[in-house]
């Protein structure tokens, strides 16, 4: 676990705004008029779903769609990006989106700047992007789940290069070691950061996108959420361009015609999401 600043190091940690989306949660399944007569809501910048099925995006669209039982609301890079949208008195999400993304983005990029130090070829390339400072990960989005007792969300990797989670309750479990295994609560303001599916191919396979599941115990709930009975996760998606392609960075690269080929961002995520709600 690794404490997250939202700027440089020294700042207090960071903390979701737990309390607002939980009130917002409400507002969406039992004051529907009232949510659905915010213009972020009605142009959907802001999104909330109750129907994902993360198992499809493992298990193919042949699979019955049986969605997970947890809401979450969505908000992605450019709504959050942009002058026009009317976000009324919920400014707190995609400012706190943006402060989280860019510390998530800086903290990746210092990481893997040595790698990227001999990559050349097409400037659509992840790794060529890294280099010269470009890529503005504009697919990236925030997810902020909220699950009730026995809440569910099916096993899956994440579709981008990273993803930084936080949550107020248990429930996280991630397969490793060739098992899954129940992650212990982070202390407060520390954070989990873990590898998807877009790191597994810069490392040509060598870092495995992490498969993760929820399943909310009953019994924990009460530690949860101050005893209210939900258990939230607050979720930094870092995603690249939708025309980025996302290559082996030379360091992982065998040239024995094994590589892992290169793909374009925007197919990819264009290719899970439909996965995860086609046909809802
Ligand atoms: O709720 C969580 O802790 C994880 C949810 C998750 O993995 C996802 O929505 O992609
Ligand atoms: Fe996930």
């Amino acid at each position: 676990w690794e404490h997250v600043g939202s700027t440089d190091a020294g700042e207090s940690p960071v903390r979701p705004e737990y309390d607002k989306w939980r009130a917002l949660m409400l507002e969406a399944t039992s004051q529907k008029k009232k949510w659905k007569s915010r213009p972020c809501v009605h142009d959907r910048h802001l999104r909330f779903s109750a129907c994902e099925d993360l198992s499809r995006t493992l298990l193919g669209e042949a699979k019955y769609h049986e969605p997970d039982n947890r809401v979450a609301f969505g908000l992605s890079e450019s709504s959050a990006k942009s002058q026009f949208v009317d976000w009324g008195d919920l400014k707190w999400a995609p400012e706190g989106y943006m402060a989280l993304k860019a510390a998530v983005a800086k903290m990746f990029e210092s990481e893997v700047a040595s790698l990227c130090s001999t990559e050349n070829g097409s400037r659509d390339l992840l790794g060529v992007k890294l280099r010269l400072g470009w890529e503005k990960w504009g697919r990236s989005g925030l997810r902020h789940c909220v699950y009730p007792a026995e809440g569910t969300c099916s096993s899956h990797t994440d579709y981008g290069v990273v993803t930084l989670q936080l949550s107020n309750g248990p429930g996280l479990e991630v397969f490793a070691h060739g098992s899954w295994q129940v992650l212990e609560e982070p202390p407060e303001g520390g954070a989990l950061l873990f590898a998807g599916d877009m790191l597994e191919r810069l490392t040509n396979g060598q870092i495995k996108a992490l498969p993760h599941r929820v399943h909310v115990q009953k019994e924990s709930m009460e530690a949860s959420d101050g005893g209210r009975g939900t258990r939230q996760s607050h979720i930094i998606f870092l995603q690249p361009d939708s025309d980025t392609w996302v290559a082996p960075l030379k360091p992982y690269l065998l040239n024995n015609g094994n590589d892992l080929a290169p793909i374009r961002y925007g197919d990819w995520h264009q290719m899970k999401v439909r996965l995860a709600f086609d046909g809802w």
